[in-house]
């Protein structure tokens, strides 16, 4: 009952500036309203697709203020808290316990390869820090750190891990987490372009830095995965790839591109920070055509 929530198709809420660069409450309003229309099952704020690396202390309190202000009491809202150091991650868990928010998580420490007690020792001070639930986020490919089944294990014995983000690209991952925690844990997919065989392999949902440019796909792929009807589910997941990769293949991040897709469709979010790279004119012209598979995919699949 209590994990109920956690389940189904979670967006990564995207960085919303204005055209100055700076965060705009206005344009986080406008995502919260896009997606609350799309009927999502909730929002994970903050994280990867937050930009949260390239934002400063203040910057993503205001963020998590912004997005629980708008979309409080009508979804989900897990917090990503994860900073560099451990100080700033307690201020922010706090900050979101403060705000409501339904659950913390936190990528392990980045930068320092650091051993496993330091990674344990760093989520159980934040853990500790605020009475919230909290989903340890495990994300290999970019902070090089990866969860064991023994640290997975060890964690759960505090009663507040209610589960894991897998990002990692095996499925199997997600098998063995489910295995490790049973009933009593969510396992949420990570790899939008798995999202179905996340799920067989035992995903209670996902979380997803593309579910936002494309939510009546995910949506409509978890409804056919909980109908059993598996073949339709995988003819979606084939569409979304196609879409992925289509979202991958400009100059500009992904996120760049995503967010031109949402432009074109009334929502202005603005543009990425650096490092990451906003879109050139030349993958301006190709907007059109990754909007013309998200929309016809749509169609096919959903009513
Ligand atoms: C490595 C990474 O950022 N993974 C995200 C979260 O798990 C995914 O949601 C990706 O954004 C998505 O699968 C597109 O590759
Ligand atoms: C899921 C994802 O992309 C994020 O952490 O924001």
């Amino acid at each position: 009952m209590r994990l109920e929530k956690f389940r189904g198709i979670i967006p990564a809420f995207y960085a919303c500036y204005d055209d100055q660069g700076d965060i705009s409450e206005a344009r986080t309003n406008a995502l919260c309203d896009y997606l609350y229309e799309k009927k999502v099952n909730g929002v994970y704020v903050g994280g990867s697709s937050g930009e949260c690396i390239y934002q400063n202390l203040d910057e993503r309190k205001a963020v998590l203020s912004y997005v629980a202000n708008r979309l409080k009491g009508k979804m989900t809202l897990i917090a990503h808290v994860g900073a560099p150091s451990t100080r700033d991650s307690i201020e922010l868990a706090k900050h979101a316990a403060a705000l409501g928010y339904d659950a913390l998580s936190a990528i392990p420490p980045i930068y320092f390869k650091l051993p496993d007690s330091s990674v344990y020792k760093y989520w159980n001070e934040i853990i500790e820090a605020t009475p919230l639930d909290f989903i340890i986020y495990n994300i290999p490919q970019t902070t090089g750190y990866t969860l064991t089944t023994s640290l997975f294990e060890k964690l759960l014995a505090n009663p507040k891990v209610i589960g894991v983000k897998n990002s990692s690209m095996p499925t199997m991952d997600i098998e063995r987490f489910k295995r490790v925690g049973g009933d009593n844990v969510v396992v949420f997919n990570g790899p939008d372009e798995q999202y179905v065989a996340g799920r067989i392999m035992g995903a209670d949902g996902g979380i997803g830095g593309t579910y936002a440019a494309m939510p009546e796909l995910f949506l409509q792929a978890n409804e056919f995965f909980l109908q059993g009807k598996f073949e339709e589910a995988k003819r979606i997941q084939s569409h979304i790839n196609d879409i992925i990769i289509a979202l991958c293949s400009l100059n500009g991040s992904m996120y760049a591109v995503i967010k031109e897709v949402l432009n074109r469709r009334g929502v202005n979010i603005g543009s990425v920070r650096g490092p990451l790279e906003g879109i050139s004119n030349e993958d301006m012209g190709r907007i059109d055509n990754i909007i013309t598979m998200i929309d016809e995919a749509t169609q096919q699949f959903c009513k």
